[in-house]
């Protein structure tokens, strides 16, 4: 993967491509990375906009497959020399079983592991998640932590414990042979709750606020701080960590980077409300208006209700006991591991994270602006 003034070589396979992260990965690509001669896209669903992206200079391939089947991965990435691995079952809500999350996101990556050794792909890159870590069951804060805080982490919920399973074997890979008889190089990037253009949780509480009226109530104290990262400079950081990781094998191979910018440390509702608050929603209260144990009550009851309603419908709210339990956790992230590593600085500031946030807000179906 040497550098070269000439024609472009590089081939990059990117799972999920079609995916909320995936979707910027690929057009991150496509701007950013000028050794590249052709881009395999490979989701379960392919999306119409992938149409439009065939007529540039990049071939542009896309791969209808499912990253449970082995022989569909070994196809897509044969002859690849770098995969980005972003697919994944994102479920926190019991809309799926805990096999099915537990076949995408491990044997998946499972699956991607051994689809490199076998042909001889070099270099993968996992999207794992901040899950990984925290928050625990025990709801311990995690504040201002880097990778090397300790935390204990100790995870029930079948997607955490997907994610930290599927990490683990990722970097359990790097150094493996692959076909050829040179080194895997794999690392994971663990994104803290990510926002931006195609964000569906924000879509959803932006149709909740305006079914009610322009308003939201506040659930969660200010005081429980979240780190989130704007999806551009998550997408920034999967292209360059995979530019890097020949030239800087030795360094990032086996290692984990959390996923940061410049996003400010908020509560989860006052930090969507920097996006809803210009679309003209009010977010009520400024302490929840219910207290915790009633909050713990409802969880629990739409626990149930999801349980007794599962042979007829899908009943999956929002808030159940572990999303509360999430929402209602500190958890940030400081570090400069990537900049350190791999001279990683966010692409796009605050500002411009908000206000793209903010266009795309404004410009959904039934929007009230
Ligand atoms: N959304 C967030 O806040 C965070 C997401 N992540 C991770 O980032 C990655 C991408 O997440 P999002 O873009 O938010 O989710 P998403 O659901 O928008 O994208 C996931 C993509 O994977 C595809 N996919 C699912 N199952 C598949 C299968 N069996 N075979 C092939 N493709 C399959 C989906 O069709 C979808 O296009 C995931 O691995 C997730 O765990 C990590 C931290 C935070
Ligand atoms: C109690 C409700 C009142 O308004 C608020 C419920 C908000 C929750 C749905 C979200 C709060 C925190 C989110 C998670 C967090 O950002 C970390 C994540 C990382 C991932 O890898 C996947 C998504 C998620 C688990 C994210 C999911 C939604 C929340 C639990």
């Amino acid at each position: 993967m040497a550098e070269s003034a000439q024609a472009p070589e590089l081939v990059y396979l990117v799972t999920g491509g079609c995916g909320f992260l995936g979707e910027h990965v690929v057009r991150m690509l496509l701007e950013r990375e000028p050794r590249l001669r052709e881009l395999r896209i490979f989701d379960l669903h392919l999306s119409p906009w992938l149409e439009e992206l065939k007529t540039g200079p990049v071939q542009v391939t896309a791969i209808q497959g499912d990253v449970t089947q082995a022989q569909e991965v070994t196809a897509a990435v044969a002859g690849a020399h770098v995969v980005i691995h972003t697919a994944g079952l994102v479920d926190v809500f019991g809309r799926a079983s805990p096999e099915t999350i537990h076949k995408v996101n491990v044997w998946g990556t499972k699956n991607v592991i051994e689809a490199c050794v076998q042909t001889g792909t070099q270099f993968l890159v996992y999207t794992s998640s901040m899950e990984v870590v925290g928050p625990n069951i025990k709801g311990h804060p995690f504040y201002r932590g880097n990778e090397d805080t300790p935390y204990e982490a100790v995870h029930k919920h079948p997607y955490p414990c997907s994610k930290a399973l599927a990490e683990h074997l990722v970097l359990e890979a790097n150094g493996r042979k692959v076909r050829g008889g040179l080194p895997l190089v794999t690392c994971a990037l663990r994104p803290t709750g990510i926002y931006g253009e195609g964000h569906q949780i924000m879509r959803d509480f932006y149709r909740q606020g305006l079914r009610l009226g322009g308003r939201l109530f506040r659930a969660i104290p200010a005081s429980v701080e979240h780190g989130r990262v704007y999806v551009g400079n998550v997408a920034w950081m999967h292209v360059l960590v995979a530019r890097e990781l020949e030239q800087r094998a030795a360094l990032l191979g086996g290692q984990v980077y959390f996923c940061y910018d410049k996003s400010p440390y908020k509560s989860y509702e006052d930090f969507n409300m920097e996006f809803l608050g210009p679309c003209g929603l009010r977010l009520v209260g400024t302490r929840p208006l219910l207290p915790y144990w009633l909050l713990v009550l409802l969880a629990a009851l739409n626990a149930l209700l999801q349980w007794l309603l599962r042979p007829l419908l899908l009943y999956a709210p929002l808030l159940n006991p572990y999303t509360l339990a999430v929402a209602n956790t500190t958890f940030t992230v400081s570090t400069n591991k990537a900049q350190r590593h791999f001279g990683y600085e966010p692409l796009f500031s605050w500002e411009e994270s908000r206000t793209r946030t903010i266009l795309w807000v404004q410009a959904m179906e039934g929007s009230a602006q």
